[in-house]
C-alpha cells in the first residue's frame, strides 16, 4: 500500500516498470532535448501564467520531493495559451536536484543537466472534474518545467529554503501561504512543448510538458538548503538524505519537440 517506490539502487527508475509497467511507454518523460532536433512553430503562442498570490495552503515533504500544494477549486491561479486548448489550474509545484556539484534535473539540453529542475503542475478542470480524472486523460495535465542553474543567490527562493526545516522528514507539512510562484519564473518565457508523462509513479501519460529555455539562477547554498531534506520517516532508524530525485531521460520514440520562437 501507499508509495513503494524511490530513487535508490533496489527501488528506483530502473524498477518502477515492475509496478508501473507504463513506465515503458512510448511518451514516458523526461527526455533530452536536442534544440537543433526541435521544430519551429509559428503557431505556437506565448504562455500565460495567471498566478493569484492566496491560493497557496502548504508546504510537505512527501518522501519523494518538497510540495508547495494550492487550491485548485476555482481558476485563480492558471496556466493558459502555448500549446494548451484549455486553460489548466494550478495543482502544485514541487523540485528535482542532484547531489553537490552534479546534476539534477530531469530533463536534459543537448545531454547535458542542470542542478535542479523546478515543476509547477497544472490540470484541465475545464474537462475534467478532477485531478485524479485528469491525471489519467492524454490532455488532463500541463507542466511547466524551469531549470535550475547554480550562481548568485535567488533574490526570492529563501521563502521555501527559509521554511525547508519544519518539512525535514517525509509527511510533514506546514503551512506556507500568500507564496506567487511568478517570482520563481526567468525573464523571458520561451519555450519547448512536447507530449509525455509524469515523472514519477503512476507515470501516467496524461502530460503536455511546456518547458522554459530560460534557466532561473540560484546559489550552491540555496541549493543546498534542498538537500537537508531526508527522505524518511521522523519515525525511522535509517537518515536517507533526499537528493538525486530524478528520474533520467527516457526514449523520444519519434515524438516531435516543438519551439516556441
Ligand atoms: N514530476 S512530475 O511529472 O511533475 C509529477 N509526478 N507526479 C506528480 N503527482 C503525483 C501524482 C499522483 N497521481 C495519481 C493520479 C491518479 C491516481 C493516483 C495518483 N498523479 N500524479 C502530482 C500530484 C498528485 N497529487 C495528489 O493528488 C491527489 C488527487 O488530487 C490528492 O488526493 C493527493 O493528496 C495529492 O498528493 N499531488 N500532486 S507531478
Ligand atoms: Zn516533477
Amino acid at each position: 500500500t501507499g508509495d513503494q517506490w524511490g530513487y535508490g539502487k533496489e527501488d528506483g527508475p530502473s524498477a518502477w516498470h515492475i509496478n508501473y509497467p507504463v513506465a515503458l511507454g512510448n511518451r514516458q518523460s523526461p527526455i533530452d532535448i536536442v534544440p537543433d532536433e526541435t521544430t519551429l512553430d509559428r503557431d505556437l503562442g506565448p504562455i500565460f501564467l495567471d498566478y493569484d498570490s492566496c491560493t497557496s495552503i502548504n508546504i510537505s515533504n512527501n518522501g519523494h520531493s518538497v510540495v508547495v500544494e494550492f487550491v485548485d477549486s476555482d481558476d485563480r491561479s492558471m496556466i493558459r495559451g502555448g500549446p494548451l486548448d484549455n486553460p489548466y489550474r494550478l495543482k502544485q509545484f514541487h523540485f528535482h536536484w542532484g547531489e553537490k556539484g552534479h546534476e539534477g534535473s530531469e530533463h536534459t539540453v543537448a545531454g547535458l543537466g542542470y542542478a535542479s529542475e523546478l515543476h509547477l503542475v497544472h490540470w484541465n478542470a475545464v474537462k475534467y472534474r478532477s485531478f485524479t480524472d485528469a491525471a489519467s486523460a492524454p490532455d488532463g495535465l500541463a507542466v511547466l518545467g524551469i531549470f535550475l542553474e547554480t550562481g548568485d543567490d535567488h533574490r526570492w527562493l529563501h521563502l521555501i529554503t527559509d521554511v525547508l526545516f519544519m518539512v525535514k522528514y517525509k509527511d510533514s507539512v506546514t503551512d506556507f501561504k500568500g507564496f506567487n510562484p511568478k517570482c520563481l519564473l526567468p525573464n523571458r518565457l520561451h519555450y519547448w512543448t512536447y507530449l509525455g508523462s509524469l515523472t514519477t509513479p503512476p507515470l501516467h501519460e496524461s502530460v503536455t510538458w511546456i518547458l522554459l529555455k530560460e534557466p532561473i539562477v540560484v546559489s550552491d547554498k540555496q541549493l543546498g538548503m534542498f538537500r537537508m531534506l531526508l527522505f524518511n520517516g521522523e519515525e525511522e532508524d535509517e537518515r536517507k538524505k533526499m537528493e538525486n530525485n530524478f528520474r533520467p531521460p527516457q526514449p523520444l520514440n519519434g515524438r516531435e519537440v516543438r519551439s516556441s520562437n
